[in-house]
């Protein structure tokens, strides 16, 4: 590879940067390849940190995403503990927190996303995002029996949480300011299948507008509730806030990148001259739903990563064209997805319900058949999947 480039940077060395890594290198790239990451831990997998790692099912040294081994055949240089702070294009360099600057001849960025959290939240004991292995190990660490939490979010993370927290024992009120839990993601119809098996296993639900949380309760600097916008309060032991996340692009203001949503690639996931971006942080036009989107999901991060290692070595502008899939484990229960199901116009429970362990929904975007949502129903899906990637009419499929 003699007209490779000579040293290839990953800023953040997580699921999308690693498979960057090794993907590069299983497409015979030899030369200098450099991670950095402000993580100290070796490379972990976030998807358990909701599930088995809260529940105590597995340690964290079942999470890992590559064993050192692993990482010292890969012949990559990490820089573990290290945070990006600036990106100067012209002189391709990007800046560390350890006052050093780190020269590449191509980047990629794969920095993922950052919890949102509560106004004057972040000092308080007993209030907990989750995004990192210790994160996670501190809100385990809280999920007492007996203990009162609160949640604040009904998304994947919420409810999952939830899930994880009434299996430990504890009482759990489940905070949404929307009428169903999941509602913003999957619409009001699954969003009441969702409400119902969480009731069934005794979590409580408060919902709707007037529970929109306006602050927390804190004594002596702990947490001790959440106050809604109607002014009434509701006690708590420990704060459990899952309201979304933004991009990890500050360390790039004022790089030239095209930043906003994300950082704004072209469809090859191409950001500038020799500069991609992977995973959580990546927006880009989807030929597959002509549309610009950013995915969150696991799956995403691997596929363009591998994509991106590609268009490195061989600069073709090849489009990244996907049909994203996620899944979310609630209970024993694991709901599947496949598409772009944001901004749908209609959405249809073909059969079944979530209580009867086997369902299958299909979304709807103009005249096409955008997404599938399946439980239980792995052949069903992957059906409706190929629909989904062929462009299919709704109305050929599921009639008026
Ligand atoms: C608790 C949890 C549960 C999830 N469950 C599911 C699920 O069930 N199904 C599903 O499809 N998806 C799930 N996801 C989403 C999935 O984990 C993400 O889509 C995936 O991790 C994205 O990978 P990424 O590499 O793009 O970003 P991340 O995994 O966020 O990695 C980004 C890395 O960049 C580093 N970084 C950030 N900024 C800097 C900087 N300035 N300098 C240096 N390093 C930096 C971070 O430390 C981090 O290691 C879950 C996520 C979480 C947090």
């Amino acid at each position: 590879m003699s007209d490779a480039p000579s040293h290839i940077v990953i800023v953040g060395a997580s699921a999308a940067g690693l498979t960057t890594a090794a993907a590069l290198r299983r497409n015979g790239y030899d030369r200098a390849l450099t991670l950095v990451d402000s993580e100290r831990h070796t490379p972990y997998d976030r998807p358990p940190l909701a599930k088995q790692l809260l529940t105590g099912e597995w340690g964290p040294e079942r999470i890992g995403l590559k064993t050192d081994a692993d990482l010292a055949a890969l012949g990559v240089s990490i820089r573990a503990g290290v945070t990006a702070t600036g990106l100067d294009i012209g002189r391709s360099v990007v800046s560390l927190s350890d006052a050093t600057d780190l020269a590449f001849d191509r980047l990629v960025v794969a920095t993922g996303v950052t919890p949102r959290v509560l106004p004057d939240s972040t000092h308080l004991a007993g209030v907990h995002t989750l995004r990192t292995l210790d994160d996670a190990l501190g809100l385990k660490e809280e999920l007492v029996a007996g203990r009162h939490l609160v949640i604040v979010g009904g998304g994947f993370l919420g409810t999952e949480v939830a899930a994880a927290a009434v299996g430990l024992g504890l009482t759990v009120t489940l905070v949404n300011a929307l009428p169903t839990p999941l509602e913003r993601g999957l619409g009001p119809a699954i969003g009441a299948e969702v409400a119902a098996l969480h009731r069934l296993h005794g979590v409580e639900l408060r919902t709707g507008a007037a529970s929109a949380v306006r602050s927390l309760v804190a004594a002596d600097g702990r947490v001790t509730g959440v106050e809604f916008a109607d002014g009434s309060r509701l006690g708590a032991d420990v704060v459990f806030v899952a309201i979304g996340a933004t991009p990890a692009i500050g360390w790039l203001a004022g790089s030239g990148l095209r930043l906003g949503d994300g950082v704004e690639c072209a469809p090859d996931l191409s950001a500038a001259p020799g500069v991609y971006a992977a995973g959580d942080v990546a927006r880009w036009d989807n030929p597959a739903f002509d549309q610009s989107m950013r995915v969150e999901h696991r799956t995403n991060a691997t596929e363009q990563a591998v994509h991106v290692a590609g268009r490195l070595l061989d600069g073709a502008p090849d489009a990244f064209a996907s049909v994203p899939y996620f899944w979310t484990d609630q209970y024993d229960l694991k709901l599947q997805v496949h598409g772009w199901i944001k901004g749908y116009d209609e959405v249809r429970i073909l059969e079944g319900s979530l209580v009867e362990r086997r369902m299958i929904a299909v979304f709807r975007r103009g005249d096409r058949v955008v997404g599938a949502l399946g439980v239980g129903a792995a052949k069903a899906l992957r059906q409706w999947r190929q629909l989904i990637v062929d462009r299919t009419a709704w109305a050929d499929v599921v009639g008026s």
